[in-house]
């Protein structure tokens, strides 16, 4: 048992310093940071800690992204002059190596993990039961603080028919032991993207559906264009600019979805990805006197504070964007507030947000394709970036948004490993950075960060090249001039 800073060990029932409600990067984050800094704490979660980002989110998606990429690069292996015969895939192996990543990853995220950081863990469902109190499987607990962090599920929208035919979540993907001969997606997010992809390489036939005009609707249409070719290319059939009215189930799981424009979508499995939604209808927020909005969101204020002022928030289930790295930022952030009393903000300017599809479409800050008086749009074809070329990568794009001073503002990176771009033109952003800024900085050739770099040197050649910059320049030159003939 821990002990408190006199050294007396502290009662079993007195108050927990703070209570922590599920064990997601939120909850795991902000219960570590809590404990270093001297707080007793109880983390509780229902089910295994983790959270979704390890057993059904972030880690098996990107694993089997992973294995889908080697499989499409073996399959156009010949345009390289590599002829590597049938590519056959073993979906039971493919599944085994995304168990592989979850298991390599998992004891960062134990109990045993926790308890080394002296977290108390609880295994239980906790629902609170007034300002102070809680309950964990009948067993009641108090607490002077308490981080809700329960996270978001899969959203099932109310579209008539859906719930008569069995339908695939982001959670239950997982379970599946066949690869699926054909596969519809309903929605074209990043779910949506990063799941069509990789079932389509590994070998299903895929349809993405998908109720706005394009397949990731919130991002620089460049780059949602540059995604939809890629789709197309691997075999996914899109279909975009209009929502299902009916599904209509026609046995064994299978049915037909009914589009709004008239066309009909036929499947054998279906996938739903339309977005998730809190976890908070039955953690009894009432009684805890935390409100939530008309989505069911905890509402915070940017202290992440909810209407309970013991109460903090962090994670999916705050309607911030629903991202590992902003549930751990926001969770240490929050703890760090309820444990210290210092008043760490929210700033979401620079947040940023990678679909790891391929080509990899990243963004961050202000949207790139808005145009706003007094900012300036560059742009960078990754045909002119030698490392895109060599590996013959040239569909994707850089682009920059600035403002008069030249801050970037916004950024928005397709192509591989624009993933990895995106870090440097988020420190950019943060830091209140220039095209100058990072024209002037030397970066090893030739890699994908060409791309910002080169967006950021044509806007300072296009600065230069304006009539006062020019006449300064030429001022420069000619006394340079002048002084070396007269030292000559
Ligand atoms: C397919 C997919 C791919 C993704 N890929 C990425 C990615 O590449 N990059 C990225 O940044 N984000 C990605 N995400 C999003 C990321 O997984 C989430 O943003 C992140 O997991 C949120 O963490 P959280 O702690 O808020 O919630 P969660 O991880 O959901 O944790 C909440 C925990 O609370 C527990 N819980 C719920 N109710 C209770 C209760 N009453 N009592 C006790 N415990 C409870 C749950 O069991 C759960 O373990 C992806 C998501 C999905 C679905
Ligand atoms: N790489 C990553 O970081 C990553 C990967 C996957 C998921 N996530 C997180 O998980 C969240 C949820 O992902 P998601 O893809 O489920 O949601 P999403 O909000 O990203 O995309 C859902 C898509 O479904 C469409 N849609 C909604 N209702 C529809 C309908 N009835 N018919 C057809 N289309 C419909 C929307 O227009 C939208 O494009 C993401 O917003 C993201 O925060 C992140």
């Amino acid at each position: 048992m821990s002990t408190d800073r006199t050294g007396t060990a502290p009662a079993e029932d007195d108050p927990w310093d703070l209570l922590v409600v599920g064990g997601g990067t939120a909850g795991i984050v902000g219960a570590k940071t809590a404990a270093r800094l001297g707080a007793r704490v109880l983390l509780v979660e229902q089910e295994r800690t983790g959270g979704d980002c390890l057993w059904t989110g972030c880690v098996p998606s990107k694993a089997l992204l992973a294995a889908a990429s080697v499989a499409a690069t073996a399959r156009t292996a010949q345009r390289f002059g590599v002829d590597v015969g049938e590519v056959r895939v073993d979906f039971a192996q493919v599944m085994e190596h995304v168990r592989a990543a979850i298991h390599h990853i998992a004891p960062v995220d134990s109990v045993e993990a926790l308890e080394k950081s002296s977290v108390v863990v609880r295994q239980g469902t906790a629902r609170f039961t007034g300002r102070n109190s809680a309950d964990i499987d009948g067993a009641s607990v108090a607490f002077r603080q308490a981080l809700v962090a329960t996270g978001a599920a899969p959203a099932i929208p109310g579209i008539a028919g859906l719930a008569d035919v069995e339908h695939l979540t982001s959670e239950t993907v997982w379970d599946l032991d066949e690869l699926p001969a054909d596969l519809v997606v309903l929605g074209g997010g990043s779910i949506g993207c990063e799941l069509g992809q990789a079932f389509a390489r590994l070998g299903s036939r895929v349809s993405v559906v998908e109720g706005a005009s394009g397949i990731l609707p919130r991002e620089d249409p460049a780059a949602a264009e540059a995604l939809a070719r890629a789709l197309v290319g691997d075999g996914v059939e899109l279909h975009t600019g209009s929502g299902v009215e009916v599904v209509e189930p026609t046995g064994g799981g299978s049915g037909i979805l009914h589009l709004g424009s008239g066309r009909k979508v036929p499947f054998t499995r279906l996938l739903v990805a339309v977005g998730r939604a809190p976890r908070t209808s039955d953690l009894g927020l009432d009684a805890a006197g935390v409100e939530v909005d008309g989505h069911g969101f905890v509402v915070v204020d940017d202290l992440l504070r909810t209407t309970n002022h013991h109460i903090w928030a962090a994670g999916d289930l705050t309607g911030h964007p629903q991202f590992t790295h902003t549930a751990g930022a926001h969770a240490s952030m929050a703890t760090s507030n309820a444990v210290l009393g210092v008043r760490r903000k929210v700033n979401l300017t620079a947040v940023p947000r990678v679909t790891f599809t391929d080509p990899e479409v990243a963004a961050v800050g202000l949207s790139t394709d808005t145009p706003a008086a007094g900012l300036r749009r560059v742009a960078w074809s990754h045909d002119h970036v030698d490392r895109a070329v060599a590996e013959g990568s040239v569909d994707g794009v850089s682009r920059l948004v600035v403002d008069r001073r030249g801050r970037v503002l916004g950024a928005t990176v397709v192509g591989p490993r624009a993933g990895e771009t995106v870090g440097e033109l988020t420190l950019a952003i943060t830091r209140g950075l220039t095209t100058r800024d990072l024209a002037g900085v030397t970066h090893p050739y030739p890699t994908y960060n060409d791309g910002p770099w080169n967006a950021a040197v044509s806007d300072v050649l296009d600065q230069l090249a304006r009539p006062t910059a020019r006449r300064a320049v030429g001022v420069l030159a000619r006394a340079r001039r002048w002084w070396v003939q007269r030292a000559a």
